[in-house]
């Protein structure tokens, strides 16, 4: 039997935890505060910045919400950030990816103050994680591993290919699989739009992780038997139905699961998780910048 792994339940459990932790921050007179940034008028990320707002509200963090038009210029953004930094109500602050073409990313990322970069994708976190000493760890893959976790699932000698190297999923995620301990002592392969003959790879997985971007890539031809499938693309495909439009993930969910010992759906699968994380990073932040000792879950 297939187990179809319940993003919202786990993403319920976790949150549980960090809204305890939020009540103690704020019995200690602290509470948490989290920044978005949403520089872009795409109708995606607009729902996953609100969903992050809510989902702040629902246990108490403060939210804070800052909209600049996709046309400004990139000063408009760093002064922003500048006002955040110097901001002691604001712990965390997130900048929604991904930024118009003619924003340096990279440049952004750099301005954020590290203790406040809960997406952790700031080089001095990124470079913690690949140490072994993370801050921060970035959102999706950490939820992932909590997911892996929750579910059984011993990453320690397993042989995982992920699929993606993207700075947000792809790379972090490899790092945090190598990284010694629970959750980690994984063999790695990462596997990307330059890699020869990925089903030779993805069929000698253990558990494959596809984080591409690509509807649908990765289908049951491609897995062996007892494989576990976490898909991490939600991607809008054009369909008949009131949106206009349907969430599809890197995998093809029905060909998949007759192979897959575990899979997550898409969606209800690896998203919630991702904002679970977020909460947690928040949280976290507060903590250490107030110096009010919390157990996050
Ligand atoms: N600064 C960041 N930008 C982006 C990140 C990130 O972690 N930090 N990740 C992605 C998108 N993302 C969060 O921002 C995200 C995507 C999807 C979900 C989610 O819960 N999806 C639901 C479906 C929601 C829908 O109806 O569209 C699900 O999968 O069940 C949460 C977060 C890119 N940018």
């Amino acid at each position: 039997m297939t187990t179809v792994i319940d993003g919202n339940e786990i993403g319920d459990q976790i949150t549980e935890g960090v809204a305890a932790c939020t009540d103690t921050l704020v019995s200690e007179g602290v509470t948490p505060g989290l920044a978005t940034v949403l520089m872009s008028d795409d109708g995606a990320s607009e729902t996953y910045v609100s969903m992050k707002q809510r989902a702040c509200n629902e246990i108490g963090i403060e939210g804070f919400h800052h909209q600049i038009s996709a046309d400004e210029s990139a000063e408009a953004l760093f002064s922003t950030i500048d006002e955040l930094n110097a901001d002691p109500a604001v712990h965390g602050i997130l900048v929604q990816m991904p930024l118009p073409d003619h924003v340096p990313k990279r440049d952004v990322l750099e301005r954020i103050d590290p203790m406040k970069d809960v997406d952790g994708f700031h080089p001095e976190n990124v470079g913690r994680l690949v140490a072994g000493n993370a801050r921060y760890k970035p959102c999706t893959p950490h939820g992932i591993q909590k997911m892996l976790a929750e579910t059984g699932v011993v990453t320690e000698g397993k042989d995982v290919v992920v699929v993606g190297r993207s700075d947000i999923v792809g790379k972090p995620m490899a790092n945090l699989l190598i990284q010694y301990g629970p959750g980690g002592n994984a063999t790695t392969t990462v596997c990307h739009s330059r890699t020869d003959d990925l089903a030779d790879k993805t069929r000698n997985a253990d558990i494959v992780i596809a984080a591409a971007g690509v509807p649908e890539m990765i289908d049951g031809s491609m897995l062996s038997a007892g494989t576990t499938v976490i898909d991490v693309g939600i991607n809008r495909v054009d369909a008949d139905t009131e949106k206009g439009y349907e969430l599809v993930g890197d995998v093809d969910f029905e060909s998949a699961k007759e192979k897959a010992d575990a899979i997550t759906p898409v969606p209800g699968g690896v998203g919630p998780l991702t904002i679970a994380m977020l909460l947690y990073n928040t949280v976290k932040a507060a903590s250490l910048q107030s110096g009010v000792d919390i157990r996050l879950p």
